[in-house]
């Protein structure tokens, strides 16, 4: 937890927290001696003058600690609430910098839990921290040395008393702090089922799984409260109990302390004193207690945040980068034997893929489901490394250049197309912030998707979650300009047409061809039917990561089996017609 906090709250504020407590924490020590020569020397002797002198001594020293008390919350609150800003900075910087392989080792719903919840536990304890970790152990020797002063015999008490309160608590924390731990991973639970449930709602109205989810939500969220109830009905027990060992030593005290005074060897006030001094100690000890059942829950959510700062990025840029150049009309691309395999995997999802494109050319793959399609195309912006053989454009290997010159020189729509909460201008800027609403205009014509924004406001249509009040087409249509919108040097379209119809699939890519820009750049089509990529220049065909076919469409069509394979599926189903 120390390295959590380290360097992300303020040392002065800190140093002041703890300089404000030590005020609080002597002004408060002082009150009951001052209370016992108000009783020994001022009520016993009748001596009115010296009541009111220690009397606005008392007045001062409890202002000094209100006042001391004010400055200390202060700074403990806001030192701890700025250590929690700080963390969740950080925290989202960090993860925006992962590369997919990252974000394949941490669930997004365990993410956020960390990002919010787990934050919270630590902004907590850093409050509680400064307040009673700094109070309770001055307190509790200030008060024990005070109250020696005051009775060494009745100090006897707190031999009995202490013990029995560190064993109780020691059960207590024994039973509290695997419950307290366990919370934070009941949370996440909680937060995937909620995710899964919010983002597949209509996939769970169409299967009539409502009831099902429900279930599983309801699973998740009994196990919380169980936890919780378990939690904090020991911590329930924990106060009356106490409270009761508090009374016992009162009377105690009380019981000792008269027979003290009654034998002359104890002035009156001197009791009085002690038994303040008592409150104060147990109430030390009460407030360590809190400290060390609450600390363990904070740990845990420190290693889980610590977890994601230490996560390493494995992709990084080189200490010097390459220059890439920005002239996109004079392209080439080229994989020399990539291999790669995700993390974890048995297999590789690539063997041995080789091929190159220039500027002017168009790279279509196609494949069956799982072939490794989207893999291919993913390791181009370099969301995840090659294993070995290298990707290289315009003669350096990609991984010599900047994450962000390399992203530069790519626009990429992927699968699934995913717009952003704004308007449709916003979104089309996305990649290409200085956009002129003409370029923009030009992206969306290309594209297919000018109609349905004239129909709506223009630029100004609201994009609502997700692109939520979208269709799945009108999403990918929108999400293709927005890739269009961007300058780049590789235009990268993964199986972006298939939710379009033949009729607009063809269009699209005539425009694709016709574009002064796009017609001299290079693009990458992944596509599932044959007509989509029958006018490519290059057509790379996988199977099961590897490169079964390469050529043109006359020549694969000629001397291909799988290239073959899929054609005739496709005649079957009426679709190959398109291209014959
Ligand atoms: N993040 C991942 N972690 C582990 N394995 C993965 C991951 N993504 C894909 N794979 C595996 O890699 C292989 C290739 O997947 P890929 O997504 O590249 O195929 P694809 O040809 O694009 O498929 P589709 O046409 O269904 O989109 C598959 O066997 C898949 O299970």
């Amino acid at each position: 937890m120390l390295k959590i906090a380290r360097g992300r709250m303020s040392i002065w504020a800190v140093t002041g927290a703890f300089l404000f407590m030590i005020v609080q924490v002597i002004s408060s020590l002082n009150l009951p001696s001052l209370t016992a020569n108000i009783v020994n020397n001022g009520v016993a002797k009748g001596d009115i003058n010296y009541i009111w002198r220690v009397g606005a001594e008392m007045v001062a020293f409890a202002l000094l600690s209100v006042l001391a008390a004010v400055g200390n919350v202060f700074l403990a609150a806001r030192t701890s609430q700025s250590l929690g800003q700080k963390l969740r900075s950080d925290i989202y910087r960090k993860v925006i910098g992962f590369s997919n392989d990252e974000f394949d080792q941490v669930e997004t719903s365990s993410l956020i839990t960390r990002t919010t919840n787990d934050v919270v536990q630590i902004q907590n304890v850093a409050m509680m921290a400064l307040r009673m970790m700094i109070m309770a152990p001055i307190m509790l020797i200030g008060a024990s040395v005070l109250a020696y002063s005051k009775n060494h015999q009745l100090t006897l008490i707190f031999l009995i008393v202490l013990p029995l309160l560190a064993i109780f608590i020691g059960i207590v924390m024994r039973f509290a702090v695997p419950l307290f731990r366990a919370m934070q991973s009941k949370t996440d639970r909680i937060n995937l089922v909620f995710r899964e449930g919010l983002t597949g709602v209509r996939v769970i109205r169409a299967f009539r799984r409502d009831k099902f989810e429900q279930g599983r939500f309801e699973t998740a969220n009994q196990d919380y409260t169980h936890n919780a109830v378990k939690v904090y009905s020991i911590m329930a027990v924990m106060l009356p109990i106490m409270t009761l060992m508090m009374s016992a030593t009162n009377i105690g005290i009380t019981w000792f302390g008269a027979k003290l005074i009654g034998d002359f060897s104890m002035p009156v006030g001197n009791l009085i004193a002690f038994m303040t001094y008592a409150a104060q100690i147990l109430m030390s000890f009460m407030m360590l207690a809190m400290v060390f059942v609450f600390i363990p829950r904070a740990q845990a959510s420190a290693l889980r945040i610590q977890e994601v700062l230490s996560l390493e990025p494995t992709i990084t840029d080189q200490p010097e980068p390459a220059t890439l150049p920005t002239d996109f009309d004079h392209s080439e691309l080229t994989y020399q034997n990539v291999d790669y395999r995700y993390r974890g995997a048995e297999n590789r999802a690539l063997t041995d893929i080789d091929f190159s494109a220039k500027s002017g050319q168009t790279v279509a793959i196609i494949g069956g489901t799982g072939s490794g399609k989207t893999s291919l195309v993913s390791l181009l912006p370099r969301f995840y490394d090659v294993e070995s053989g290298k990707i290289t454009l315009n003669g350096t290997d990609i991984r010599q250049f900047s994450q962000h010159d390399l992203r530069d020189a790519v626009s990429f729509v992927p699968q699934t197309a995913i717009l952003f909460t704004g308007t449709v201008r916003e979104n089309m800027q996305y990649g290409a912030p200085d956009a002129s609403d003409e370029a923009i205009w030009h992206a969306l014509e290309i594209a297919r998707a000018d109609g349905f924004i004239k129909s709506e406001d223009g630029l100004e249509t609201r994009v609502e979650q997700g692109g939520g009040n979208f269709s799945g087409g009108q999403r990918q249509r929108l999400a293709i300009a927005r890739a269009l919108v961007k300058d780049a040097a590789v235009y990268v379209f993964d199986d972006s047409f298939s939710a379009l119809d033949f009729k607009t699939d063809a269009e699209l890519r005539a425009e694709l061809r016709e574009d002064s820009r796009i017609q001299n750049r290079i693009v990458v089509i992944v596509a599932q039917r044959i007509a989509t990529v029958a006018d490519a220049d290059l057509i790379l065909v996988l199977d099961n990561g590897k490169l079964v076919g390469k050529g043109t469409h006359a020549q694969l069509k000629a001397n291909n089996a799988v290239y073959q394979e899929i054609m005739d599926s496709q005649l079957k189903e009426g679709e190959g017609e398109q291209h014959e």
